[in-house]
């Protein structure tokens, strides 16, 4: 049996186009064993992943890249938000599962419903080891993400699972840092000035679009004005006009061809993309920690915006690294969230719905792009148990459609593992953006 494989590289980062590797990667022990311990969401887990016939694991192909279906081990693993999505306070629940499963002890502190375990705690986060049950554990999606090549050890079955499962060992995602703070600005690590987040009022209004895997948006996340101006900067840096800018302007990486070598990775994405100064973006910057509860920025990714227009889109994917560069001890490690601010409208006819093929019952959980709102979820930490990515978050940009009066444009960030050293534009450091970051939490706590 043989799967056809999307390219064996990562689609998610035009500025990481690694061959993916077979190493994997797995959730924190902690996570697991809490995981194990609290969560009965994982129906019929001690029956292992691999026991589907073959015959149910038939590929989708979607753009000349196959993902197989999710096996109805893995389905069974889905937890989705009730039928009526409301706005509002997120529930204790989901605070508990942000800690619990993501690491995110002091998400949105002080808001509403949430509950911090967190403080104080001798789980640091960090690399942690793998254990004798980790070394026996292996990935899913090892195949498809490794481009074809197991780890070499070979399978005596005709299982594809069997075979996915050949792939072996594995550092660990860690979950999140533990701040270990009272306060989110408390624990700023080298590359942070300390900065006071806490200034920032606590989020409110959420949607939880899908509960495990945690799907959430952030209504109100930037005001239609910020959005305005993320967009304008990014065409200013375009027409290169923005001369107030100066040292700050965004650099366009320009449109699909810059992303991968080979053609499949191109025809991925057909958009464009920025990337900016993160002293450019303090709103965002800001913002993020805020809502992620974190003492600062450093392991922030280069904050970007991109542009989708009129039949613009981004094809299916996986936000996580290829394993070789996460488990590569000298980067910033894994992905562990992923963040996306939508700063222009499309109604629901309009597309450009960022989409989850499998989390949403029947077809896709759509998310029609909503000015100020921010989407979150988490493409790898935290992930079905002993698999290294979660795989149920396969997702992709819908086409913008061909009448659609608006271009879609996105705010994106993604959060490592640890400190992130950005490559671009030229000058940008996660410490330049303090002083902005200071400035725009002063100002908008005194509002
Ligand atoms: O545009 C979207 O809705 C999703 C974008 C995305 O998934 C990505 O850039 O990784
Ligand atoms: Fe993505």
């Amino acid at each position: 049996f043989k799967l056809n494989k999307p390219a064996g590289r990562c689609h998610c980062h035009p500025h990481h186009p690694h061959v993916l590797s077979p190493t994997s990667l797995r959730a924190t022990s902690a996570a697991k064993k809490k995981r194990k311990g609290k969560r009965t969401n994982a129906k019929g887990s001690g029956g292992g992943f691999g026991s589907a016939p073959a015959a149910a694991r038939k590929p989708k192909r979607e753009d000349g890249l196959v993902y197989p279906d999710l096996e109805p081990q893995v389905r069974q693993t889905l937890v989705p938000s009730s039928d009526v999505v409301r706005c509002g306070p997120l529930p204790e629940e989901m605070y508990d599962r942000l800690e619990d499963i993501y690491g995110l002890g002091r998400f949105n502190f002080g808001g509403e419903g949430a509950i911090y375990m967190s403080q104080g705690t001798e789980d640091g986060g960090g690399v942690t080891s793998g254990s004798q049950e980790d070394e026996e554990d292996a990935s899913l999606f090892d195949d498809i993400l490794s481009g074809g090549t197991t780890s070499g050890k070979t399978s005596s079955s005709d299982s594809v699972l069997d075979d996915l499962f050949s792939a072996s060992s594995a550092s660990e995602v860690p979950a999140v840092s533990d701040d270990s703070q009272s306060r989110v600005g408390g624990a700023a690590s080298s590359h942070d000035c300390s900065i006071d987040l806490n200034e920032l009022p606590p989020f409110e209004q959420f949607r939880v679009l899908h509960v495990d895997p945690m799907v959430i948006a952030v209504d109100d996340f930037f005001t239609s004005e910020e959005c305005d101006k993320y967009v304008q900067m990014s065409i200013d840096a375009e027409n290169n006009q923005d001369q107030e800018a100066g040292a700050l302007q965004p650099l366009l990486l320009g449109q699909s061809q810059t992303v991968g070598k080979d053609s499949r990775s191109k025809a991925q994405r057909t958009s464009t993309t920025w990337f900016h100064h993160y002293a450019g973006v303090p709103e965002l910057m800001a913002r993020a920690a805020r809502l992620l509860g974190l003492p600062g920025i450093s392991r922030f990714e280069e904050p970007q915006t991109v542009r989708y227009r009129r039949s613009e889109k981004f094809t299916w994917h996986l936000d996580a690294l290829s394993p070789d560069v996460a488990n590569d001890s000298s980067s910033a490690g894994q992905r562990v969230s992923t963040l996306l601010v939508y700063l222009t409208d499309l109604k629901s006819e309009e597309g450009g719905a960022t989409m989850f093929r499998d989390l949403g019952g029947d077809g896709p959980l759509k998310v029609r792009p909503k000015k100020g709102s921010a989407l979150l979820f988490f493409p790898s930490a935290g992930g079905i148990p002993d698999c290294p990515f979660d795989i149920r978050t396969l997702h992709c940009g819908e086409a913008v459609g061909e009448d659609a009066p608006n271009e879609k444009w996105i705010a994106q960030l993604w959060l490592r593992q640890r400190d992130y050293t950005p490559t671009a534009p030229a000058g940008s450091e996660h410490r330049k953006a303090t002083v902005a970051i200071q400035e725009y939490c002063k100002s908008a706590g005194s509002e």
